[in-house]
C-alpha cells in the first residue's frame, strides 16, 4: 500500500504539476476563461461609460418632443440616449455624472488586470460616492438654481431629507461631503496626504494667481493715476509759472499791492505742493479729485499766515487713510487752509537788472551812443557802434523749474543729515544762487561735502558751495543754468556801472551772477594776476579788459607794453597807437621791458617827489595847471619859493637877521629848493603823443616843448608769465615785485595771466604783490587755493566763468564779457586810422650791468669811463639824456650822474633843467674857471 499520502512533503513545483486539488485544478483551468471575461467586461464597461457619458453630456430636455413628434433628437447617443439621461438625471441628479467616470475607471482597472476584488470596492464606493454627491447636489443646489432635473435627482432628495432632518443643513453639508471624499479616495485608490497636498497645491495657486491679478491692477490703477495727476501738475505750474512772471514784474512796478499778489502766488504753490504730498499717500485714489483752481488758492492762501509747526501734523493726517475725506475737505476750501511752513516756497529774487534786460533795447536807444566819450584834441576814442548788436530777447524766468530744483536741493540735503530751507532763489545770466540756511547745529563742512551728490541730484555740470556767503550767514548754492546767457562786451561798456567806474582805467568784467555789470578799476586794484587753464576764457577775458581801456583813453593818457610769449592773443593789437613797444614775443626781450619799467618806475618816483605830487594823477593835474598859466614848474618855484627851516644858533650869539641874510646868499649861489635832480619834468620823447598834430607855428611850439607834459598811465599787458619765468625767473619774479609794490603812485600797472598758476611761476613773493586776482576755470582745488586762498574754481563752468578776489572785496562770481575776433578786429583798425606808435626799441636792448639798482660805479669802472668821455662833450647833461646816449637803466645813469657830481665833472642839479657839464675833452680850454 505504500506511504500516507498526508506524510508526503511536495515542492510547489510538483504541486502544480500533480499535486494540485481538483478545485485548484479547475480554477486553473478556468484562467483563461477568466482573463477573457474580464476583457469582455472592460469593453462592456467602457462602451457603458462612454454612451453614458455621452448621453448625459448632450441630454436636452426638448428632446423629448422631438422624439415623440419622429424626429432625430440632439442627443448623440439618440432616443435610448435621452430616456438613460433622463433617467439617471431624474434618479441621481447631478451625480450622474459620476456614472460614467466610475464605469470608465472600472473599464480601465480591468484592462489593466486589476483583482476584481478591488473593483468591487471600487464599485461599492463608486455607488457610495455617486449617492453622496447627488444628496450634497441637493443639499446645495435645490432651489437655487434652474436645472430641467432636481439637483440631486430623486435618490438625492430622499436622502437629504432624513439627513437634514437629524443634522440640519449644514451639519448634512459636513457629513455627506466627509462621506463623499472618503468614497472618493477609496474609489480611486488615493492616500488623504496626496488629497490634502493636491487641495494645498490648488488653493496656493489660485491664492498666488488671484493677488498677482490684483497687485497688476493696482500698479495699472497707480500709473494711471500718477500719469494724470502729473499731466494735472505740469499744466498748473504752466499757468502758475506764467502767472508768476507777470506777477514778479509787477511787484516791482506796484510795490505793496504787487507783494501781496506774490504771497498769493506763493500760497498756490505751498498748496500745489500739499495737494501732491497727499495725493502720493495711501489715501491717493481720493486724491483724484480735482484740485482747486489756483486763483482761488492763492485767495485762500493770502488769508492765512505761514504756521511753522503745521507741515508735519499736517502730513500724518494726510497718512490717515480715515482721515483723507478732511484734506480732501481742505483742499475744496482754500480759505481754511494755512500755508505750511514746509511748502513756503522760497522767493525768487530777480535783481533788476534782469528784469530790465527786457527793455533795455527801448532804453538803449534813448541813451547816447556813448555816454562817457570825451573829444580829445584830435584823438577820437572809438564808439561802441564798432561792436556789434545783441537785441536778444529775454527770456521768461523758469520759475517752476527753479523752485523745482530748490526742493531738489533741500531734499537731497535732507537725505543725507542736513536739514534746512531755501529761502531766497537769485537767478543770474549764467548760474542761479540758491540761499540755503541750514537748522541750527548743522556743520557747514557737511554741506561744503555733499557737493558731488547735489551735482548728481541737479544733473549739474559742476556746482559751487560758498559756505557760508560773507556777510548773509547762509549757504550760498550756485547751479549753472541750463541755458546761459552770453554777457556782451557792449552791454557792459553801454551800462552805467561802466560809465560811472569811478578811476581812470575801468576794466569793464562781465556781469556778477544777479546779472549786474561789474567792473573794477585797475588803478585801484593796482595790479591783476589772472590765472585759468587753456580754454576757460583767459584770452576773451584779457581782451575785453584791454578794450575797456582803449576805448576810455587816449594814447596821451595811456601806454600800453604788450607781452605776448606765445605769439598768438595780443599779436591783434600791433601798430595801434597806444603801444610803447611793438608786442613783444621774446621772453629775454619782455624781462628787458619789465627791467626798464622798473627804472621809470624809480624816475617817476623821483619826479613825484621832486614835484611834491602824492601820485600821478596829481603831478599832471599841476602839469595841466602849469601849462594853463604858460608856466613851467621852474616859474613856479621862482613865484613861490618853498619856505626853508633856518636855523638861529642864539648860544654862538647869531642873530635871526643874520641867518636870514646868510639863508638868501646860499639860495643865490645854487643851494634853493630845486624840484628835480637835473631831469626834464617835459615829457621823454618815448612819451610824445603819437596822434599829436604837426604844430602850426615851431616858434611857438618851441616855446610850447619848454612847458611841463603830462606823463601818460603805463599797463604792462603778460599773457603767459610761465614763458616768461622759464627764461628768466629772478629777473622776472624781481621786476614784477618791485613794479608790483611801488608803481601804483607813478601811474604804472600790470595785468598778469598765466594757465600754469604752480608755485614756480606764481612764486610767493609775486602772489604777495598781487593781492587782486582773477581766476578762470583751473584744473584743481589746489590751483583755485594758490590764485584765491580757497577753492571754488575748478567748479567753474569755462567760457568766461570767473572769480575775482579783491583786496576789499570778497570772492565774487563774474560771467565775463564776451567780445568776437571781428569786433576786436574792427576796434583795432579804428584805433590804428588815428596814428602810428612811436616805439622807443632802446627799451629792449640789452644793457649793460642792468641789474635793478645795486649798481654803485667803483674806480676801475670801465662804463663810468665811456660816461665821463661821453658827458665831457657835452654842454649840459641829465640822467635821462645819459640813459638814452648809453642805453643805460634810470639807477644806473642817475648814480653815475651823482658820482660825476661828487667829483665836480657836472654841476649841482639846477631846477627842472639839465646839470651843466664842468669839464672838456682831452687837449680842449675850459672856459670854466674852476676847472
Ligand atoms: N566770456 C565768454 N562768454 C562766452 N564764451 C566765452 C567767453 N570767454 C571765452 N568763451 C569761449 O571759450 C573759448 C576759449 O576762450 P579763450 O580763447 O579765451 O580761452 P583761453 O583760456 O585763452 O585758452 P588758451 O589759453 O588756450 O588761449 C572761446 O573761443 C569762446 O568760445
Amino acid at each position: 500500500m505504500g506511504k500516507p499520502k498526508a506524510n508526503r512533503r511536495v515542492s510547489p513545483k510538483e504541486k502544480g504539476k500533480r499535486g494540485d486539488p481538483p478545485a485548484e485544478r479547475a480554477k486553473g483551468g478556468a484562467a483563461p476563461r477568466t482573463g477573457m471575461a474580464r476583457d469582455v467586461g472592460a469593453v462592456v464597461l467602457f462602451a457603458a461609460a462612454l454612451g453614458s457619458g455621452l448621453s448625459l453630456a448632450t441630454y436636452s430636455s426638448l428632446d423629448a418632443a422631438l422624439i415623440a413628434h419622429g424626429i432625430a433628437p440632439a442627443n448623440l447617443v439618440g432616443p435610448v440616449g435621452h430616456r438613460t439621461a433622463s433617467a439617471l438625471y431624474g434618479v441621481l441628479g447631478l451625480s450622474a455624472l459620476v456614472l460614467p467616470f466610475g464605469l470608465g475607471a472600472a473599464a480601465w482597472r480591468l484592462f489593466r488586470g486589476a483583482p476584481p476584488r478591488i473593483t468591487l470596492v471600487s464599485a461599492g464606493a463608486y455607488t457610495v460616492l455617486t449617492l453622496s454627491v447627488a444628496t450634497l447636489g441637493h443639499l446645495a443646489l435645490a432651489g437655487s438654481v434652474s436645472l430641467p432635473f432636481p439637483p440631486g435627482g430623486a435618490v438625492g432628495a430622499a436622502l437629504a431629507r432624513p439627513s437634514v432632518h437629524a443634522f440640519s443643513l449644514w451639519g448634512s453639508v459636513i457629513l455627506v461631503g466627509a462621506t463623499a471624499t472618503v468614497a472618493a479616495i477609496v474609489a480611486c485608490d488615493l492616500k488623504v496626504q496626496t488629497v490634502g497636498a493636491a487641495l494645498w497645491r490648488a488653493l496656493a495657486a489660485t491664492a498666488g494667481f488671484l493677488s498677482r491679478r490684483l497687485a497688476t491692477a493696482v500698479d495699472e490703477h497707480r500709473v494711471a493715476v500718477a500719469e494724470l495727476r502729473a499731466e494735472e501738475a505740469a499744466e498748473r505750474e504752466r499757468r502758475l509759472a506764467a502767472e508768476q512772471l507777470a506777477e514778479t514784474a509787477e511787484i516791482e512796478a506796484n510795490g505793496e499791492e504787487a507783494h501781496e499778489e506774490a504771497r498769493a502766488v506763493a500760497g498756490a504753490l505751498a498748496l500745489e505742493q500739499l495737494r501732491r504730498d497727499t495725493f502720493e499717500d495711501p489715501a491717493w485714489v481720493e486724491g483724484l479729485a480735482p484740485a482747486p483752481e489756483p486763483r482761488e488758492e492763492a485767495e485762500g492762501a493770502g488769508e492765512g499766515e505761514p504756521a511753522a509747526e503745521e507741515p508735519p501734523r499736517r502730513r500724518r493726517k494726510a497718512r490717515e487713510p480715515e482721515k483723507a475725506v478732511d484734506v480732501r475737505a481742505e483742499l475744496e476750501d482754500p480759505a481754511a487752509l494755512p500755508v505750511p511752513a514746509r511748502a513756503e516756497k522760497p522767493e525768487i529774487v530777480v535783481s533788476q537788472a534782469m528784469l530790465e534786460r527786457a527793455r533795455k533795447k527801448e532804453k538803449k536807444k534813448e541813451a547816447p551812443a556813448f555816454a562817457f566819450q570825451k573829444a580829445g584834441d584830435v584823438f577820437q576814442l572809438p564808439a561802441t557802434d564798432l561792436l556789434d548788436v545783441h537785441d536778444e530777447k529775454a527770456k521768461d524766468l523758469d520759475t517752476a523749474g527753479l523752485t523745482r530744483t530748490a526742493e531738489v536741493i533741500v531734499a537731497t540735503l535732507a537725505q543725507h543729515g542736513v536739514d534746512g530751507t531755501i529761502k531766497h532763489i537769485r537767478p543770474g545770466p549764467v548760474v542761479t544762487l540758491y540761499e540755503f540756511s541750514p537748522v541750527a547745529g548743522v556743520k557747514l563742512a557737511r554741506i561744503e561735502n555733499l557737493d558731488k551728490e547735489l551735482t548728481m541730484a541737479l544733473s549739474a555740470t559742476r556746482i559751487r558751495i560758498i559756505a557760508p556767503i560773507p556777510g548773509k550767514g547762509v549757504v550760498g548754492i550756485e547751479v549753472p543754468n541750463r541755458d546761459r546767457a552770453t554777457v556782451w562786451l557792449r552791454d557792459i561798456l553801454e551800462s552805467e556801472s561802466f560809465a560811472s567806474a569811478g578811476g581812470f582805467l575801468p576794466l569793464g568784467l562781465g556781469k556778477n551772477i544777479e546779472g549786474i555789470p561789474y567792473c573794477v578799476d585797475l588803478q585801484r586794484m593796482p595790479h591783476l594776476l589772472i590765472a585759468g587753464t587753456t580754454g576757460s576764457g583767459k584770452s576773451v577775458g584779457l581782451n575785453t579788459m584791454i578794450l575797456s581801456m582803449l576805448f576810455r583813453q587816449t594814447p596821451a593818457e595811456v601806454r600800453m607794453i604788450m607781452v605776448d610769449p606765445k605769439m598768438t592773443e595780443l599779436s591783434t593789437y600791433e601798430d595801434i597807437p597806444h603801444l610803447l613797444l611793438p608786442v613783444v614775443t621774446d621772453p629775454q626781450k619782455a624781462a628787458r621791458a619789465l627791467q626798464w619799467a622798473v627804472d621809470e618806475m624809480e624816475r617817476r618816483t623821483q619826479i613825484l617827489a621832486d614835484t611834491g605830487s602824492k601820485d600821478l594823477k596829481s603831478y599832471n593835474g599841476k602839469v595841466e595847471k602849469l601849462r594853463t598859466e604858460g608856466r613851467t614848474f621852474e616859474d613856479r618855484d621862482e613865484a613861490a619859493p618853498p619856505r626853508k627851516l633856518v636855523v638861529v644858533d642864539v648860544a654862538a650869539g647869531e642873530s635871526e637877521d643874520e641867518v636870514s641874510a646868510r639863508a638868501a646868499s646860499d639860495a643865490a649861489a645854487g643851494g634853493g629848493w630845486h624840484p628835480l635832480p637835473g631831469e626834464a619834468v617835459a615829457g621823454s620823447p618815448e612819451f610824445e603823443d603819437p596822434t599829436a598834430p604837426p604844430p602850426a607855428d615851431p616858434v611857438a611850439a618851441r616855446d610850447e616843448k619848454k612847458l611841463p607834459q603830462k606823463l601818460p598811465y603805463i599797463v604792462v599787458v603778460i599773457d603767459e608769465l610761465a614763458d616768461l619765468m622759464m627764461t628768466a625767473p629772478r629777473e622776472v619774479e624781481i621786476s614784477l615785485a618791485r613794479l608790483a609794490q611801488k608803481a601804483r603812485a607813478t601811474g604804472i600797472h600790470l595785468i598778469v595771466a598765466t594757465q600754469r598758476p604752480s608755485t614756480d611761476v606764481v612764486t610767493g613773493m609775486i602772489k604777495n604783490n598781487f593781492p587782486a586776482r582773477i581766476t578762470f576755470r583751473l584744473a584743481s582745488r589746489h590751483d583755485s587755493q594758490t590764485i584765491i586762498n580757497g577753492p571754488g574754481a575748478e567748479t567753474l563752468l569755462g567760457d568766461g566763468d570767473m572769480l575775482v578776489l579783491t583786496a576789499t572785496a570778497p570772492v565774487t562770481r563774474v560771467q565775463g564779457a564776451f567780445v568776437s575776433e571781428e569786433e576786436l578786429h574792427r576796434v583795432v583798425g579804428f584805433l590804428k586810422e588815428q596814428g602810428k606808435p612811436v616805439y622807443d626799441e632802446s627799451i629792449l636792448k640789452a644793457r649793460e650791468g642792468a641789474g635793478p639798482g645795486g649798481y654803485d660805479p667803483d674806480e676801475d669802472d670801465p662804463v663810468y669811463d665811456q660816461a665821463i668821455d661821453l658827458v665831457s662833450r657835452m654842454e649840459e647833461v641829465s640822467v635821462s639824456k645819459l640813459q638814452r646816449e648809453m642805453r643805460l637803466g634810470y639807477n644806473k645813469a642817475a648814480k653815475i650822474i651823482e658820482r660825476m657830481e661828487r667829483e665836480g665833472i657836472v654841476g649841482p642839479p639846477n631846477g627842472v633843467k639839465p646839470r651843466q657839464v664842468l669839464i672838456r675833452p682831452a687837449g680842449e680850454t675850459s672856459a670854466i674857471p674852476n676847472v
